[in-house]
């Protein structure tokens, strides 16, 4: 799955008139049933099964040039998310002046075990219906989340992980290495390769410099920027085998027998990484087996 998932696009209103009025009013109706989910107050985690609940934005907070974190409280200040590593929430919402409403998921940033709330970092697509309407939200307006279940992760299953994303795909990728890095059983050795259009758009560089210093030898984090500035320390252009190859994730290394490569991006970057026959991935020899997309 490329992380712009089509299934999740809100319909078009190119269909025959009576068409789009049933499937808007059909929507409607599901959106109340969505949005009167009920939001039962108890010691069970908050998205421990599926179900929709509705959560009450608290606070936002502007990153970068593009992209939010917002903070929702979850019902209970003592009651956890219940989500498990790599899982997502879809959000569903009605956006000023739509019939229809809006379905996309999006990946909490925030450590998973700590109670009463959870962090999503939303960025803005020009246009774009959904991240819109986040980024207009004020403290007490409320959206409607029901649980993803993502990549099940296990464990030192493999001895190294090589994450790669592209822009605002690095969501599953930091929710990931945090909740590694936090389990003390827990020995893989990551390595994460960050592809963006300019160095304005690596918002996470502080956090991770951290981690980088808190687990050296186990995590390392490198950065691909298309458009750079100048004097940029980072490698400049798209993630390409050289930079792979450069991040110490060419599959012949001794350190790499059972290396593991997961991938969250825009299709286009996906398609450059994963085609079996000309994609980077394959070029550098990896096996389809050895990747995984979000
Ligand atoms: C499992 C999963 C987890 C996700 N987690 C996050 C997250 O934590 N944070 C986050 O910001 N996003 C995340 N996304 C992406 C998110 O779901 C939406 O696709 C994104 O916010 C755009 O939705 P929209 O309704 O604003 O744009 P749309 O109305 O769908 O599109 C508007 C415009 O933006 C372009 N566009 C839309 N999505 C992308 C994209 N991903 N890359 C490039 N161009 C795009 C479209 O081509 C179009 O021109 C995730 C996606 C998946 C599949």
């Amino acid at each position: 799955m490329s992380f712009r998932h089509p299934g999740f696009g809100a319909a078009t209103m190119s269909t025959p008139l009576t068409l789009t009025a049933g499937a808007a009013i059909a929507g409607l109706g599901v959106y109340a049933w969505y949005a009167h989910s009920s939001n039962t107050q108890s010691d069970m985690p908050v998205f421990s099964s599926f179900g929709f609940r509705s959560l009450r934005l608290e606070s936002t907070e502007l990153i970068n040039h593009n992209t939010k974190r917002l903070r929702f409280e979850l019902p209970d200040r003592t009651q956890t998310s219940g989500l498990s590593l790599t899982s997502s929430l879809l959000s569903v919402s009605l956006p000023k002046g739509r019939w229809i409403p809006v379905l996309r998921p999006y990946t909490p940033v925030n450590d998973l075990n700590e109670p009463g709330y959870i962090e999503l970092m939303v960025k803005l697509y020009p246009h774009g219906k959904q991240s819109t309407h986040l980024h207009s939200l004020k403290p007490g307006d409320t959206v409607t989340f029901a649980p993803i279940p993502g990549y099940h992760w296990t464990p030192n299953q493999h001895s190294h992980v090589a994450l790669i994303a592209g822009g605002a795909g690095i969501t599953p990728m930091y929710q990931l290495v945090q909740g590694i890095l936090r389990n003390e059983e827990d020995k893989t050795r990551i390595t994460l390769v960050w592809g963006v259009n300019t160095d304005d758009d690596i918002f996470l560089q502080d956090e991770f410099s951290e981690l980088e210093r808190r687990y050296p030898g186990r995590f390392k984090a490198v950065y691909a920027v298309s458009s750079p500035r100048e004097g940029s320390p980072h490698f400049t252009g798209r993630v390409t085998k050289e930079v792979l190859e450069a991040a110490g994730l060419a599959p012949n290394r001794p350190e790499n027998k059972d290396v593991k490569v997961l991938v969250c991006g825009p299709p286009v970057m996906e398609k450059a990484l994963k085609n079996r026959k000309t994609g980077v991935l394959a070029q550098l020899g990896y096996r389809p087996d050895q990747i995984h997309s979000f």
